[in-house]
């Protein structure tokens, strides 16, 4: 049985509870209370420790009370010892440790609480966690997560300071499984996400500045043939030394946006950044804040630093605004305040930025149908339509065509290492395709000539089946000008071209046509050809 005494420490006496001792064991337990016997036998009342009186058969117990013994046991040199162990623990590993007991009282946080927490060890311990969310010293609290998923959670915490914290809690269960306490362990992540977004905000500067660095590179090159993209470029020059707002308008990869990139290459901003925004990508959340920008801490999820939006970022360049039929309306009515003002608002700061921007915009859609639909502000578009330019289809400009097939197979051989040639047929049947998509259309399609064929002379047979034949028939159906036998003789003509190709004899070409010999004999005298 352990003695104690009110100073803390302790005398072990070799008597058990209830157990009979003789004499020589009471005078040694005298010894250490320095009682004398009598008054052992009395003891009981507002000493150190009730002894029960020693009955006549020597039965000796102890009685301490439960306060008593705490403070006992506080004072002890094994209890300081361990407090003192755990205490150097919590304070080494240089994060925010707390535990929390099953009610979401904080019962031990480690010394570097006030500062991470903002708020001493004192204020923090012995409150509730609950408490502690509401009053806004935590913004989200572990805890709560872990009591209420009774798993270990990851989360990432504002403190009242405007720290960030990296929050690991992790439920402790004793041995019947119960949950009895909640560990949590905080890594001041403050200094780590200040970095991580200046690293983002240099890459977003590299890439414009790389950007910038190609404009004028080979692949950028704009080809300029027929009369109407001539015109177009012309008119670009001439906008270009003012500071007009200008609407391109056109179906998807014709290059409204070429054009706006060299609109602002030709203009005085250009050694200034070209800003290009895609309204379609942008998640109508963030659209703003990307745009506008915002000052620090404006709302849940921002970058602390706040952050600089594109509009500011284009200052004294350009901001093309692309697919802007796609900008919510909310959105479209602070535009269109900038537009006139030449300043707006950042979310969350008081005093407004002033901006020197030119604006381009640029869409598919068809603004006007979409104004009477009030779907875009009618006040926005007459602000934007300064200077409305429409960029033709290719199909309405099949002369710029075989130059557009030159250029990029000149870009993707250099590109892929590769020496791709088209033959006339090729480059006639590819005049006359529709080109649903555009340049974007033909600029991929003879990418991929040049990454997949096995051949460098490019034959009608290599192209993709859609575009070998019915595309060139229905577009110059279109056109309206020949007569129902000279097209008929047209495709005819194509048919035999495309079957020599694949035919060693008059007989292997009979086969493919299924016509007979004379017939396929008479068709190639017809049209001036023959048989390799
Ligand atoms: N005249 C041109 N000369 C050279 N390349 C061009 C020309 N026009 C378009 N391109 C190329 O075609 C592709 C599509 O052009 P761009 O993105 O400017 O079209 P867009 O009309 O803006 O399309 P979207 O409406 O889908 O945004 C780009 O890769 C561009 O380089």
């Amino acid at each position: 049985m352990l003695i104690l005494k009110k100073d803390g420490t302790s005398y072990k006496a070799e008597i058990e509870k209830g157990e009979k001792v003789d004499f020589p064991k009471v005078a040694e337990l005298l010894k250490h209370t320095r009682k004398s016997a009598s008054s052992l036998c009395s003891i009981g009342e507002g000493g150190d420790f009730h002894l029960q009186k020693l009955d006549s058969e020597n039965t000796l117990a102890s009685q301490i009370e439960p306060g008593l013994l705490e403070n006992y046991v506080r004072k002890s040199s094994l209890y300081r010892s361990i407090e003192e162990e755990l205490k150097f623990i919590l304070d080494s590993t240089g994060e925010l440790v707390t535990i929390v007991n099953n009610q979401g009282l904080v019962e031990r946080v480690s010394s570097n609480c006030k500062q991470i927490m903002g708020i001493e060890v004192d204020e923090f311990v012995g409150r509730s966690i609950f408490e502690l969310e509401k009053s806004g010293i935590v913004s989200l609290s572990s805890t709560k997560k872990v009591l209420e998923t009774m798993r270990e959670v990851t989360i990432t915490q504002m403190t009242r300071g405007n720290r960030r914290l990296y929050v690991q809690g992790y439920p402790i269960f004793n041995e019947n499984g119960s949950l009895e306490k909640i560990l949590n362990i905080s890594r001041d992540v403050t200094e780590e996400s200040i970095l991580r977004e200046r690293l983002k905000q240099t890459e977003r500067e590299m890439e414009l500045l790389s950007k910038e660095a190609n404009k004028d590179s080979k692949d950028r090159k704009i080809i300029v043939k027929s009369l109407k993209i001539e015109e177009i470029y012309y008119l670009l020059n001439r906008v270009a030394k003012t500071d007009a707002t200008v609407l391109f308008l056109g179906e998807t990869g014709v290059g409204k946006g070429v054009f706006a990139q060299h609109l602002h290459n030709v203009s005085d901003r250009k050694d200034s950044p070209f800003i290009n925004v895609n309204c379609s990508v942008l998640p109508e959340h963030l659209i703003e804040s990307e745009l506008f920008g915002y000052g620090k801490g404006s709302f849940t999820g921002a970058n602390i630093q706040g952050k600089k939006g594109l509009i500011e970022a284009a200052d004294h360049g350009t901001l093309f605004l692309d697919e802007i039929g796609e900008l919510p309306l909310q959105t479209q009515a602070k535009l269109l305040q900038v537009l006139q003002e030449k300043s707006f608002m950042p979310i969350g700061k008081t005093a407004p930025v002033t901006v020197d921007v030119r604006f381009i915009a640029a869409t598919n859609k068809n603004l006007e149908e979409m104004v009477e639909k009030g779907e875009f502000r009618s006040d926005l578009y007459y602000r934007l339509n300064v200077v409305p330019i429409t960029v033709p289809p290719l199909r309405e400009r099949q002369e710029d065509i075989p130059f557009l097939l030159q250029h990029f197979l000149e870009v993707f051989n250099n590109r892929y290492n590769r020496s791709c040639s088209l033959s006339l047929e090729v480059i006639e049947q590819l005049t006359h395709y529709r080109w649903p998509g555009n340049v974007r259309e033909l600029q991929n399609v003879i990418e991929r000539i040049v990454i997949t064929s096995p051949k460098l002379s490019i034959e009608l047979t290599d192209l993709p089946p859609s575009m070998r034949r019915i595309n060139s028939y229905s577009n110059s159906a279109e056109t309206g000008n020949e007569s129902l036998k000279d097209r008929m003789d047209r495709c005819e003509k194509e048919i035999l071209l495309e079957t020599i190709k694949k035919s060693k004899n008059l007989y292997e070409m009979s086969k493919f046509l299924k016509q007979d010999i004379s017939t396929i004999s008479r068709k190639l005298k017809k049209h001036n050809l023959t048989l390799q």
